[in-house]
């Protein structure tokens, strides 16, 4: 089997009115079926290019992204995404608006079949009853639970996540933490999250990198030592603290603030 996703020796520069912009510098990721990685580091170090060139909006200058033993040339339906702010369709029903993807992605199911799976997520995340409301209804932390649904209900190979909460207020934002490592264990999918909260990182994925300053390379990883079955509890465990602290010691090395290496 494939690994789904590998970045090899990939290097990537922006051309700019004052030059080319040098990006991702010989970055290497591999990502095993079903793993969830989170890519950490300094803000502009070039976390969202790297999404762009898995999502096949871009090619990079050099090396390849492969996706399930091919080089991603264009985007895929294959490569589920979700950002910051989700972009529900208001003339659409909650319900509708999951069940978008198996309308456009080729699929064999019943319209019954893709109205049963978008209400069994819809139910997984906790929107029971939500169903038939306009986006606008719903706060925005039900929104986003929404669009994690959608992001995953024609069952992509990899799941992008971009800074998905990062604009939830802190309590939303730990609840859906919990409902995505929830809905995982449900429906188990590959996923990349992109965050800038180490916190977050460290609860939902089970390996961490750290990329450095730009161009970017994968300066650091952290397996994530949690039990698979995981509660917000667990943030405040000793191995949290450590996992935390070699995190934030990597970034301070990757902010150029020390040249120490971790211990
Ligand atoms: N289309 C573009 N053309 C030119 N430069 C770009 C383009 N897109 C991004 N950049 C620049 O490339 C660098 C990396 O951008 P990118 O958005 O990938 O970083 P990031 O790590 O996601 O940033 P942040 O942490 O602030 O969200 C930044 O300096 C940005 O200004």
């Amino acid at each position: 089997m494939p690994v789904p996703i590998e970045l090899r020796a990939v290097t990537h520069a922006y051309r700019t009115d004052s030059g080319p912009l040098p990006v991702l510098r010989d970055l290497n990721i591999k990502m095993a079926e079903g793993s969830f990685t989170a890519v950490v580091g300094p803000s502009g170090c070039g976390k969202s290019t790297l999404t762009r060139l898995i999502a096949g909006l871009m090619r990079p200058d050099e090396g390849q992204v492969w996706l399930g033993g091919e080089i991603i040339r264009s985007p895929r339906s294959t490569v589920g995404m979700a950002f910051q702010n989700p972009v529900l369709l208001e003339w659409r029903t909650i319900l509708q608006n999951v069940m978008l993807p198996l309308e456009i992605v080729k699929n064999s199911l019943s319209r019954a079949q893709r109205e049963d799976r978008a209400r069994a997520l819809l139910a997984l995340v906790g929107l029971e009853g939500f169903e038939d409301k306009r986006p606008s209804e719903l706060s925005g932390g039900m929104r986003q639970r929404a669009s994690l649904c959608r992001s995953i209900v024609h069952r992509p190979q990899v799941l992008i996540l971009d800074e998905p909460f990062g604009a939830l207020d802190a309590f939303t934002r730990e609840d859906l933490w919990q409902t995505m490592h929830d809905l995982r264990a449900e429906e188990p999918f590959t996923c990349l999250l992109i965050t800038h909260d180490l916190r977050e990182s460290v609860f939902l994925a089970d390996d961490v990198v750290v990329l450095s300053g730009r161009p970017a390379t994968a300066q650091y990883r952290l397996p994530v030592t949690f039990q698979d079955k995981r509660s917000l509890n667990d943030l405040y465990t000793p191995a949290a603290v450590e996992m935390l602290a070699t995190l934030r010691h990597q970034i301070e090395i990757a902010q150029g603030r020390t040249t120490e290496t971790a211990a």
